[in-house]
């Protein structure tokens, strides 16, 4: 249907009753089995990230997956901390803040999923403070019913109208950020002999379903090999931290890392555009574990780029992207 061109909105994107919350997964509090235990509980008790009948699934969850896993986990996030936490805690709380400085008159706040500060509590806190209505943007720039979809729900539970961004994933300045921080790599070391795109994989039966995590995964990675004027086959698209025994989405990246280590390659570049911060997933999985793995299979150097974190130019893409939700959140949508 055709609108009417915008008038002067009804809310300009720095009026003083709006607000803005930066969504992230969250992280244990500390590198300890404890406090991992208290993050995993919350995070794989929600049933958009594991399905199962909580009757079949929680004695699973506390008597096996818990107990096996909680350790071991811990010990792999002391290897990352940093001084002010854990690293997705860090960046996020950057990224806030970067995002905040360009927006001047907005209210900007970051908030966790799962665990600390949480999302419940930090809209209930900016309702208190004056908000009147509240942009929720979810750092995952591609949309996924286990990850945007859980965020949606407590949003919807919201005491003041909340708008989700669904995602951004070819949205133009944020592959813009991501394909400039892959030159800057470039600018430093010369290319490796491949790009690989590592994303978090979901199960296969979710994407049956009707998710578009895989076909969102590959639009953004086609879009930011053409802005690097890439041939879309001069990129490598691969899915990593698989969880439980069922068929997740493929090819997997460490498979992946050790057939390039045996057919030969010595150097590759790896990028993993749908973490909006470094983590768990980016710090210890690809830059040390699966760099391990290329090793072991006869490859030589795997050079890890660093998520977009708090950079500028991912804090230019998202705050733009932020003054355009506002434009367009007129009080007849969502
Ligand atoms: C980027 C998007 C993510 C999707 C999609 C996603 C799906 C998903 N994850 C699990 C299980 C685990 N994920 C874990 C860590 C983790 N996952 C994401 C992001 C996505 N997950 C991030 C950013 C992180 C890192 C958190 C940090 O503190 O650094 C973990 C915890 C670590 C571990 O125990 O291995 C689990 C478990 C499932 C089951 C799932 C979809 C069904
Ligand atoms: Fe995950
Ligand atoms: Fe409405």
């Amino acid at each position: 249907m055709s609108q009417p061109s915008p008038a002067p909105t009804a809310h300009p994107p720095t009026d003083a009753h709006d607000a803005v919350l930066l969504v992230n997964l969250g992280t244990p509090e500390a590198p300890t089995p404890d406090a991992v235990r208290r993050y995993l509980l919350e995070f794989l008790s929600d049933r958009r990230v594991v399905s199962l009948p909580p009757l079949l699934w929680q004695p699973i969850l506390r008597g096996a997956v818990l107990p096996l896993r909680c350790k071991r986990v811990a010990a792999l996030y002391a290897d990352i901390w940093m001084e002010g936490g854990s690293p997705l805690l860090v960046y996020t709380r950057g990224l806030a803040e970067r995002v905040a400085e360009r927006l001047p008159g907005l209210r900007v706040a970051h908030a966790m999923r799962y665990g600390t500060p949480s999302l419940v509590r930090e809209l209930e806190r900016l309702k208190a403070e004056g908000a009147r209505r509240v942009l929720v943007l979810p750092l995952y720039p591609q949309y996924s019913t286990t990850t945007t979809a859980s965020v949606d729900d407590v949003a919807g539970r919201a005491a003041l109208p909340v708008r989700v961004v669904q995602d951004y994933h070819v949205d133009a300045g944020w592959v813009e950020a991501v394909a400039a921080s892959i030159r800057a790599a470039w600018q430093v070391q010369p290319r490796g002999e491949r790009l690989l795109f590592s994303f978090h994989g979901i199960p296969q039966r979710v994407v049956d379903a009707g998710d578009p995590y895989q076909a969102q995964c590959r639009a953004s990675t086609v879009a930011v090999a053409r802005a690097l004027g890439l041939p879309d086959d001069g990129i490598m698209l691969t899915f990593q931290s698989r969880f439980g025994r069922e068929k997740w989405l493929q090819p997997y990246t460490d498979a992946t890392m050790r057939a390039l280590g045996e057919s030969g390659v010595k150097r590759i570049d790896v990028v993993c555009p749908g973490f909006a911060v470094d983590c768990l997933e980016t710090l210890e999985e690809i830059a040390l574990q699966n760099a391990e793995l290329f090793r072991e299979h006869g490859g030589e150097t795997l050079r890890y780029i660093p998520c977009l974190n708090a950079d500028p130019g991912h804090a230019d893409a998202l705050a733009a992207l932020v003054a355009r939700e506002l434009q367009q959140w007129t009080p007849d949508t969502h």
